[in-house]
């Protein structure tokens, strides 16, 4: 036991899984004067899926936004892939990331929201090929048949026609898996994406994430509270507390066996 809450260098994987996927370093995220992510190291390679777990406001969904361009780090750089988030190479010098730049690498991340966010004025099958046709210049007809895969996917190949207000909650976070993953992202987050959901449309949400993450090769950073699903499907959980991992492992290790005493008071809460 013990209250270490030294910052850990958190990596997940090595280069035997593939290239670096994701990769923050000393990244740094304040509001006012409040730091909500502490000079955070991390590393995943590719195809790990990864649980952030910790208090809230402990800094879990800061770096989805931040990996979504949605906010920019104060300090530290962050990486997708091969390519800088946060900056570019301008004359063989790193500056800040301009808007065209962030918009390229981005395409490589997809995210679910837990508010689905579908487009209402458009039909499933339109709010899955919306972004491969608009965003990458996929031509109408394989933008269709790449979408009817993946309703295929998540079980929605029936509602095809409908519009998201005649669908279940479940199954517009379905549709909203299924939109994400159309953009073929090498890299996908999702941010407690059953907590808005009824609890009996909860379980058909995670099987669908269950079936993607032992059948697909896709790179996941999940944040969630269910602890089952995190069980199952995650390489590494991390525990983050005050912006800092300050544990991380397999879960069984994390859920079995955590070493740090918050680990503990978090876990027993909420297990
Ligand atoms: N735009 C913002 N302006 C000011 N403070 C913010 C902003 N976004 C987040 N915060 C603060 O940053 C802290 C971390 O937020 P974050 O959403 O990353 O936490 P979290 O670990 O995901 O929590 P939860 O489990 O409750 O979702 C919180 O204290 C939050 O109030």
């Amino acid at each position: 036991m013990s209250d270490d809450s030294t910052p850990k260098k958190a990596t997940v994987g090595t280069a035997e899984d593939g290239p670096e996927l994701v990769r923050f370093d000393r990244v740094s995220k304040r509001f006012g004067a409040h730091t909500v992510l502490d000079s955070l190291d991390m590393t995943v390679y590719s195809g790990k899926h990864v649980t952030l777990i910790g208090p809230s406001g402990s800094g879990k969904t800061t770096i989805l936004r931040l990996l979504m361009t949605l906010l920019k780090p104060d300090e530290g750089t962050i990486k997708v892939g091969d390519a800088y988030l946060t900056h570019e190479e301008k004359n063989g010098e790193l500056v800040p990331a301009g808007e065209k730049h962030c918009r390229e690498v981005r395409k490589n991340i997809g995210m679910v929201f837990q508010q689905f966010n579908l487009f209402p004025n458009m039909k499933v099958l339109r709010n899955i090929t919306e972004a491969p046709v608009h965003v990458l210049g996929l031509d109408k007809a394989a933008a269709e048949e790449r979408a009817r895969g993946l309703l295929d996917l998540v079980g929605l190949t029936q509602h095809i026609d409908k519009y998201p207000s005649q669908l279940s909650g479940g199954q517009q976070q379905r549709v909203a898996i299924a939109r994400a993953l159309a953009m073929r992202p090498q890299v996908l987050l999702l941010d407690e994406v059953t907590s808005a959901l009824d609890p009996e449309l909860v379980a058909g949400v995670l099987d669908v994430l269950r079936d993607i993450a032992h059948t697909t090769d896709i790179t996941m950073l999940i944040v969630t509270h269910e602890m089952n699903f995190a069980r199952d499907i995650s390489d590494c959980v991390m525990m983050f507390d005050q912006g800092r991992v300050i544990e991380f492992g397999t879960p069984e290790k994390i859920f079995s066996e955590p070493e740090n005493d918050r680990t503990r008071e978090f876990l027993s809460a909420v297990l």
